[in-house]
């Protein structure tokens, strides 16, 4: 292997500039020449390669997004778009690929692999919705900022004894919801993986008005059926069965967004450097990311295409605590 080249893919999470950074330095180091693709895989159909050195990365492992830019490229669930990509890489000489992307772009990447080129993944999105890792590049961060929306929330909530509706990402899973909501002392999680009544949250928000609580939070992830907006929908005819006045608040893109937190850097860091190992060292088609206390490698056929399940024991602890 000589020449690799290294995109980011799907919704962007901090933490992707320093698996780049690494991706870049540790190539140059194993001497290999390394291209930077801009904007995912519609870059990589478009053939746009930049030639990258250890002077391009510096100073970008504490930014946020992703220098290279990313994409969602329909183009690329083709074939023919994925033929293209291969043949705008082997015309520009590239003979290994680094995706550092979530499921969708793993599941791009497994195919590359499937048709011969070697790849190799960084697990990374905010959702932290890959199989087989415990945390993917970006969760950390995110769920710090959702955090600390969520405190600022709470103290004004309780200032005017409102019930807040809090929604945060996930697409369809409730990681980063369960997790914001057992970490920020919500009341109520509501998460996709769970099918949840919505007169069953008013009953629980009811019965904390009369507990005589000051306040009550409920996290919506944004998979779930009745997401924020719907919630509220649905308790405007209701208000007196809630209790407390009602206000909603969506996270949105806020957590996506800003600095990466050390771990983050750390583990884009350390699984950007696999990443590279394992095209040098001929382990075509494995991801690395955060699995037990450190950075290991996954097959992608082990990983691409099942449901990271949430554990149901937090979901009850949540429970338990929010009384
Ligand atoms: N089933 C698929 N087959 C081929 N490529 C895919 C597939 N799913 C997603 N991708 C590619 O990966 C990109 C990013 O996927 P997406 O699901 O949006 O984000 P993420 O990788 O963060 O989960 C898509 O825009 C598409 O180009
Ligand atoms: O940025 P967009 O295109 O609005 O997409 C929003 C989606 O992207 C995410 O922020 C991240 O998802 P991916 O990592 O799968 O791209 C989801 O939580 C959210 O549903
Ligand atoms: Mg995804």
């Amino acid at each position: 292997m000589k020449r690799i080249a290294v995109l980011t893919s799907g919704g962007d999470a901090p933490g992707m500039n320093a698996a780049i950074r690494s991706v870049v330095r540790v190539g140059i180091a194993e001497g290999l020449e390394v291209y930077g693709v801009e904007q995912g895989y519609a870059g990589l159909i478009a053939g746009r390669f930049v030639p990258m050195t250890v002077r391009s990365v510096g100073g970008i492992i504490g930014l946020g997004g992703t220098v290279l830019g990313s994409a969602r490229c329909p183009e690329f669930r083709t074939e023919e778009g994925r033929r293209k990509a291969i043949e705008q890489m082997q015309a520009h000489g590239i003979d290994g690929l680094v995706v550092i992307g979530g499921g969708g772009s793993q599941t791009g990447s497994l195919l590359l692999h499937r048709m011969g080129f070697p790849v190799a993944g960084v697990a990374s999105t905010i959702d932290n919705d890959l199989y087989g890792f415990d945390l993917t590049l970006g969760v950390d961060t995110a769920l710090n900022t959702a955090l600390e929306s969520l405190d600022r929330i709470r103290s004004t909530a309780s200032s005017h004894h409102r019930a807040f509706l809090v929604e945060v990402m996930g697409r369809d899973c409730g990681y980063l919801a369960l997790m914001t909501a057992l970490a920020g002392g919500a009341e109520v999680v509501v998460v996709p993986e769970v099918d949840v009544d919505p007169d069953a949250v008013a009953r629980e928000l009811r019965e904390a008005y009369e507990r005589g609580k000051s306040h009550a939070i409920v996290v919506v992830a944004e998979g779930a059926r009745y997401n924020a907006a719907a919630m509220a929908e649905h308790f405007r005819e209701r208000r007196d069965e809630v209790g407390f006045e009602l206000r909603m608040t969506v996270l949105g893109h806020v957590q996506r967004g800003g600095t990466p937190t050390a771990f983050d850097r750390l583990l884009g860091t350390r699984a950007g450097a696999m990443a590279v190992k394992l095209l040098v060292e001929g382990r075509h088609g494995h991801i690395a990311g955060w699995l037990e206390g450190k950075v290991q490698a996954l097959p992608l056929e082990e990983v691409v295409g099942k449901k990271r399940p949430l554990e149901p024991d937090l979901l009850s602890l949540a429970e338990v605590l929010a009384q």
